[in-house]
């Protein structure tokens, strides 16, 4: 029995500013689930977005005003007696909110998996592999910086693949940002990511000049709402193109699958709308032959375990992760932080999501936050992350 779901919203500071097309962050808010239950189990779940509402139509405080205000009530009352009739009933009450349900669904899987004394990675499908490459996100937003700081990654075996994120300059300006980083990184895989900001015809040429440069992978160069054009982009070009926000559900990355809209899926937790619905994506993705790579909503610790074990199921990681989301906050929340080594993640072993959450911490920095919010509102804080972009 359910005994309790508190839902606490935990925001960290980032070590630099983290530049996208969209916005640009200089914290992370963690949403984090915490479910208790009557025989003395208990379980965590996150969820994260980018910018406030500028990346995704979940923001921090719906997500938890959406759970404490339904999701909390229908679960206490109907006690669903696993993670999957819990998700079958949030299914069928409860439109939408992915990221929140994701969040719900790794609490649940990890009491799950601690009762049962397993990796969560077991009981979605089984791990077929226990440590997977992550990619590093270069996103300071000058060439100089970021040069250094990939040189860096590389010297401490932290880091050989690199995205970039560009699309808020000029397409030569971004091209050439691009083209000095892939030069002085030659041994390194280089992603950009222009968040949709281009038309197909700034597409296509920005694409063509980076693919000259060898730039190895190009991800969702043009508006998610735009599928044709990403189609046509993908079938005009060698360089592989990958689909990001435009990934969601399963049933809408079955209909990108069955198009072969692009070569590359970026599957993320949280934009699937859960851990099984991301394993349900992966498989498909793979049986219309669309390569994978394990995507990143900047999660934390936990989500960033929960996208591990998932990732860890996929019968092919052709372009690999970018789970380094903890590794750009300046705080951690786990008692024994994950492990990176060798320019990778080892995906955890210990029952549910194999981690233990510092909550004492993590109830600290959510006291401290909710009382700041207080004293300026949280209007104030929407406004923030606009004018950033600004
Ligand atoms: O991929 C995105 O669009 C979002 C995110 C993932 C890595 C990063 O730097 O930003
Ligand atoms: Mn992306």
């Amino acid at each position: 029995m359910i005994r309790s779901i508190n839902t606490l919203l935990v925001p960290i500071p980032t070590i630099r500013a983290h530049k996208l097309a969209c916005t640009v962050m200089n914290e992370q808010v963690l949403v984090l689930v915490h479910i208790q239950t009557e025989d003395g189990y208990e379980g965590w779940g996150e969820a994260t977005t980018i910018g406030g509402l500028s990346y995704a139509d979940e923001s921090p405080h719906s997500i938890k005003t959406n759970i404490d205000t339904y999701f909390t009530p229908l679960l206490l009352k109907e006690q669903p007696a696993s993670a999957a009739k819990a998700m079958q009933l949030l299914n069928i009450h409860i439109n939408g909110n992915r990221f929140a349900k994701c969040a719900i669904e790794t609490a649940l899987l990890d009491i799950e998996g601690k009762r049962l004394n397993l990796p969560i990675s077991e009981l979605i499908g089984g791990r077929v592999r226990d440590r997977i490459e992550v990619a590093w996100t270069l996103a300071s937003g000058n060439t100089a910086t970021d040069i250094n700081e990939a040189k860096q990654m590389v010297a401490q075996n932290r880091h050989r693949i690199f995205k970039l994120k560009i699309g808020s300059r000029p397409i030569l300006d971004d091209v050439a940002h691009v083209l000095a980083i892939k030069q002085a990184l030659p041994n390194c895989r280089i992603t950009v990511d222009v968040n949709q900001a281009w038309t197909e015809l700034e597409a296509m040429k920005g694409i063509s000049l980076l693919q000259n440069g060898g730039v190895d992978l190009i991800e969702q160069p043009v508006s998610m709402r735009n599928k044709s054009a990403l189609k046509r982009l993908t079938e005009h070009f060698d360089v592989p193109i990958m689909a990001d926000e435009v990934v969601q559900d399963p049933q809408n990355a079955f209909q990108l699958a069955a198009d072969h809209c692009a070569d590359v899926f970026a599957v993320k937790i949280n934009q699937a709308g859960g851990l099984k619905a991301a394993c349900l994506i992966g498989q498909m993705a793979h049986l219309a032959g669309v390569e994978l790579y394990g995507g990143t909503m900047l999660e934390g610790p936990i989500g960033t375990a929960a996208s591990a074990h998932v990732f860890s199921t996929y019968p092919s990681l052709r372009f690999d992760t970018e789970l380094f989301g903890p590794l750009l906050l300046t705080e951690d929340v786990l008692a024994q932080p994950l492990d990176y080594q060798d320019f990778g993640l080892n995906v955890p072993t210990g029952a549910g999501l194999g981690i233990e959450v510092d909550s004492d911490k993590v109830y600290h920095y959510a006291k401290q936050a909710a009382a700041m919010l207080t004293t300026s509102s949280s209007l104030d804080y929407a406004s923030n992350a606009y004018s950033e972009t600004v």
